[in-house]
């Protein structure tokens, strides 16, 4: 493969976590960041420069601090050569912090950029254990990159990705409030340890949750999503959830759950009612003060894809 000068990388949302799978599940949604990267000599004091457009673009730092720039130098320190001169433009799609995965299509957008411009030396496999390194669990990065829902489970030798099928019978709308929760934050409230009842608890729940998602069964997704290893915690972190809840499950929604680390909300449903469970969901947070958008989305089931352009 030779060495390009320019490609644009353009990376899916995703939900992270699905109520039970916290950690270890996630699924790529229709809503895109697409990125820019332009090798290119500044000038000599100057290796990098950054654009960024979009609604939430004054919130997206310019410098080296970026962190679709921290993948792409984490890419070249893993290949051991010095950075090259890079402008990179980013075209904002997903809303930043709200738990749709953007720290995602940051890293594995930076990642992707990187090993296109350097001709591809890294393989997919190998890009995909920096991006899960860099963010530190798998459930976001993973369909970031392959797109789909995917389970991710770590092996003897590395990690094992299993594509869980999703019927076109359930349908996600995301619920996204006007306040960001960081990640960080969000995992700061969880305990380290937790009881046997409630492992117990969401090993059960997801494994319903996977055959839920497959078939469609309306019983068993209405079951199955629910968790006891993070929303408990996290749900205080996220005004008025309860009663965005009750609204969403009396407009037809299986259930709600956190989407990622929140605070978007995600309820899954069926096509018959999810303009009615999208209504719900924005009003009860509009009622109670927090202004919010909703998305009726689908799976994404290409994954991240770039476009060589010189
Ligand atoms: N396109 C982007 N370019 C640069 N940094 C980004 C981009 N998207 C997200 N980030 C960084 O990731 C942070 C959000 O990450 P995180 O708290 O994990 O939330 P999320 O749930 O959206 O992934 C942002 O505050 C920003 O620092
Ligand atoms: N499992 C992680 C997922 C974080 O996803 P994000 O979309 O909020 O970055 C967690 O729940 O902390």
């Amino acid at each position: 493969m030779s060495v390009v000068s320019s490609v644009s990388v353009i990376v899916p949302a995703t939900t992270a976590n699905l109520g039970p799978g916290f950690d270890c599940i996630g699924a790529a949604l229709t809503l895109y960041n697409e990125l820019k990267f332009i090798r290119e000599e500044i000038n000599p004091n100057q290796k990098l420069v950054i654009t960024v457009t979009g609604t939430e673009a004054a919130r997206v730092a310019t410098d080296e601090s970026n962190l679709v720039y921290q993948a792409f130098t984490k890419f070249f320190q893993h290949i051991q050569q010095t950075p090259p001169s890079v402008k990179i433009e980013i075209k904002l799609g997903v809303p930043l912090a709200r738990g749709l995965g953007s720290s995602a299509t940051a890293i594995v957008g930076g990642l992707i950029g990187a090993n296109v411009l350097t001709g591809e030396i890294l393989t997919p496999a190998q890009i995909m254990e920096l991006a899960i390194q860099i963010e530190g669990h798998p459930d976001n990065v993973v369909p970031a990159l392959l797109g789909g829902c995917r389970l991710a489970a770590t092996s003897d030798t590395g990690w094992e990705i299993c594509d869980i099928p999703w019927s076109n019978d359930v349908v996600p709308v995301v619920a996204i409030p006007d306040f960001e929760l960081s990640t960080s934050e969000a995992r700061r409230v969880l305990p380290t340890e937790v009881s046997r009842g409630d492992a117990i608890f969401n090993t059960a729940h997801l494994g319903l949750l996977l055959r839920g998602l497959e078939t469609g069964n309306q019983n068993w997704l209405r079951a199955a999503l629910q968790d006891k290893l993070h929303q408990p915690y996290r749900k205080n972190l996220i005004d008025h959830y309860d009663a965005v809840n009750a609204a969403a499950l009396s407009a037809g929604a299986y259930g709600m759950v956190i989407s990622g680390a929140g605070p978007t909300l995600l309820a899954l449903t069926n096509t018959a009612n999810s303009q009615a469970v999208a209504t719900a969901m924005v009003s009860e947070w509009e009622n109670k003060g927090i202004k919010a958008q909703v998305k009726t989305l689908q799976i994404d089931n290409r994954g991240a894809r770039s476009v060589v352009q010189g």
